[in-house]
This record gives structure tokens, sequence and C-alpha cells, in this order.
């Protein structure tokens, strides 16, 4: 796996910024074959990259020379990280001598921390299969990309309570298997049936039993809804992936992805015509997610992906403290634990006009049905 710095972190492809590819490819970052000259005159050295690639920042009003000096800070991603607040740390990362020997890290020290290191090397192993470029030619050959906002809003007013996100999920670490005999298309067209605005995939394969291949089935079978794909993103490969599988969103987990990572996925989502479903956990996290610019979506997730405590309060906790800022920004998703008509009102009161819901709709026998039961009526599509 590629190991830079800073936005870097999400691994940089080498040439898939050239402006002169594609009008759909990103402008962020123009890779420039070191020794062009230009490059050392106006460009940024990831220091810490194998090759010794240049990196060449261009025309872009999203890295000020204050986030140009992290990435020349000479501090590790880890370091970086730590200085936002973000305790879970990389693995696949280039160690520095005030890191200490390493052995210090051979023990993650939670489950979300787990994930992210099974996730480290599942990247760099899908990558050595199909480069980056591959995966971006792929992309942009996948079928056009759904508006996920726009679904949630529209279903918001047309229902009167919060749009929902149906999570199509077969297991996860903190409840086991929820679902035995598990049918994504057959739950994917329950759900969109039954009014769900749009849907949640989970694709992560050790620790929720999902798959990208249930990504594409879902949207191959014909369903309307816009799709998430709930992945663990660390590296814009994967985003590049989930739009190649017809993903039209992604959801980015503040509590691992620093802020220069989420502002450039941000960019690399919104070249894809993807939504970003950016999510926080905590005032924090929520205070940095404020002040990126192009935020559409946060999620508030009621449950700690580090110790797996739900608390519904959270969300109204949250946007009591925040709520004026956080209501201009966009629209905001009630993440986990909704069971029933009172958690969902309990939520919608708080502010948010979207909730994610997955456990309670999953472990009935047939998960559209139970919409009603959530929602304490029938939705309407
Ligand atoms: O099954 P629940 O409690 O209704 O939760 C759904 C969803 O919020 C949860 O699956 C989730 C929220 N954020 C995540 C990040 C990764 C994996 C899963 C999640």
């Amino acid at each position: 796996m590629e190991s830079l710095v800073a936005a870097t972190s999400a691994s940089l492809p080498r040439a898939a910024f050239s402006p002169s590819s594609s009008s759909r490819t990103p402008s962020v970052l123009r890779a420039v074959v070191p020794g062009s000259g230009n490059a050392a005159a106006r460009g940024v050295r990831c220091a810490a990259a194998k090759d010794s690639v240049f990196y060449e920042l261009e025309h872009d009003e999203m890295f000020n020379s204050a986030e140009v000096f992290q990435w020349e800070s000479g501090k590790s991603i880890n370091a970086i990280a730590a200085a936002q607040g973000i305790r879970i740390r990389r693995l696949c990362r280039p160690r520095y001598p005030s890191e200490g020997t390493g052995a210090d890290r051979a023990v993650p020290r939670n489950i979300l921390e787990q994930i992210i290191w099974d996730k480290e090397v599942e990247v760099s192993q899908r990558k050595a299969k199909k480069p980056l470029q591959k995966v971006i030619e792929a992309a942009q050959h996948a079928p056009p990309p759904r508006d996920f906002v726009g679904a949630l809003d529209t279903a918001h007013r047309r229902n009167g309570v919060p749009a929902l996100i149906a999570e199509v999920k077969k297991a996860s670490p903190s409840r086991g298997v929820l679902r035995e005999h598990f049918n994504p298309v057959e739950i994917a067209q329950s759900y969109q049936k039954n009014g769900a605005a749009c849907l949640s995939i989970l694709t992560d394969e050790k620790h929720f039993q999902g798959s990208f291949e249930n990504m594409e089935t879902v949207r191959n079978s014909g369903v309307k809804c816009p799709l998430l794909c709930k992945e663990f993103v660390i590296d814009i490969w994967q985003i590049y992936y989930a739009r190649s599988k017809g993903a039209d969103a992604v959801l980015l987990i503040a509590a691992v992805l620093p802020d220069l990572d989420i502002k450039y996925m941000l960019r690399i989502c919104r070249n894809l015509g993807m939504t970003a479903l950016i999510e926080v956990h905590d005032e924090r996290e929520l205070d940095r997610v404020l002040k990126i610019d192009g935020v559409q979506l946060i999620g508030i997730n009621n449950r700690s992906l580090e110790t797996f405590e739900v608390d519904t309060a959270n969300t109204t906790m949250l946007l009591e403290r925040r709520g004026d800022i956080i209501r201009n920004k966009g629209i905001l998703v009630g993440e986990s634990g909704l069971f029933t008509p009172e958690d969902v009102s309990y939520v919608h009161n708080a502010g948010v006009s979207a909730v994610l819901v997955g456990e309670s709709l999953l472990t009935r026998d047939d998960p559209g049905r139970a919409i009603a039961g959530l929602f304490g009526k029938e939705l309407l599509r």
C-alpha cells in the first residue's frame, strides 16, 4: 500500500488527475513525473511516497497554505490524525522515530481499529489485483449515479417523517448474524416497495458478511432507490470501486479520516456525481466536519463504533448543542439503534430529516413490511 502523508494518506492516483484526460476527472491534483521542473517550482513533495512522485496542486480553493504546511510538516498521518482527536491508528503507514518501535501497535485498541487494520490489508491486496487506473476506467462505465440527497429530500417532504435509508446487512460485529436466510435483492426490493427512499448496502466482508457483489446485484436488479456503499473507506480506490459497482453514495467516517482526507474524498465524490455521508459520533467530530465546505449529508451515529454502545440521546444531545449551524449545512441523518415509532420521532424532533436503520428491520420476517411498524404508518413512494 502506498504510504503518503495528509491528503495523500488517501493514496493519490499517479496520473488520474491529468486535467486533459477527461472533463470528469478531478482538478484537485495533478501527478507530475519527478524532474519535470514545474512540479518542483509549485508542487508539493510527498515525502513518504515510496517512488518520490511529485504532486502538483492546481487552481484549487480547497487546499490552503496551512494544509500544505501540514503536508510538509514531516508528521506522520497518525500524528496528524491524533492532533485532530482521531484515536484510530493506521498500521500500513510509515513510522517515524518519535512513534516508537511499533511493538505497542500490535494489538488493536478496539473493534473499529481492528476493522481498519484489516481494511488496510484488504485494500492493498485488491489494489494489487486491480490498480487504481483500471478502477477509474471501470467507474466511467458504471450506470449513471442517482441523486441520493434529492431522494431523501423528496421522501421527507412527502411523508412528513424522516426519509428512510434502509440497510441491507447480514451481520455485524456487535450483533452477530442478523438474518440467516439473506437474499440482498429480495430485501432491497421489499424495502423499496414499502417506501424506503434510499438503501445502504454493507460491503465489508470480514466483519459484516457483506460484499461489493451484493451492491452490484442490487443495482442490476432493477431497484431504483439510490444506494449507499457502507464501507470503511480509507483510500480513494474504494470510492472509485464503489462507483464502478453502481454505488451512488459512500460513507466517510470522521472517527477514521483526518480532515484533509475527508476534503479530498468529498472532492472525488463530487466529481463522480456521488454523495458522501459523513458520519460523526461526538461533538469533536461534528465540529471538525462543520468546518468542511461542501458537506451535504451528516450522519449522527448513535452507536459508538469503538465501544458499540448505543444511545439515541446522542443525536439529541449533539443537535441541541450545534443545531443551528448544523441545520444550515444540509441533511442530517440519525443512525443506528432505532426500533420504534417513538425512537424515530425522538430523532426527528431533534432535527434529523432522514434515518438509517438496519437491525430492527432485518430481524423481522419481511424487512420491508416492518417499515410501517417502525414509522407507525405506511410510507408512500
Ligand atoms: O442496525 P442499526 O442499529 O439500525 O444501524 C444501522 C447503521 O446505522 C449501522 O449499521 C452503521 C452506522 N454506521 C456504520 C458504519 C459502519 C458499519 C455499520 C454502520
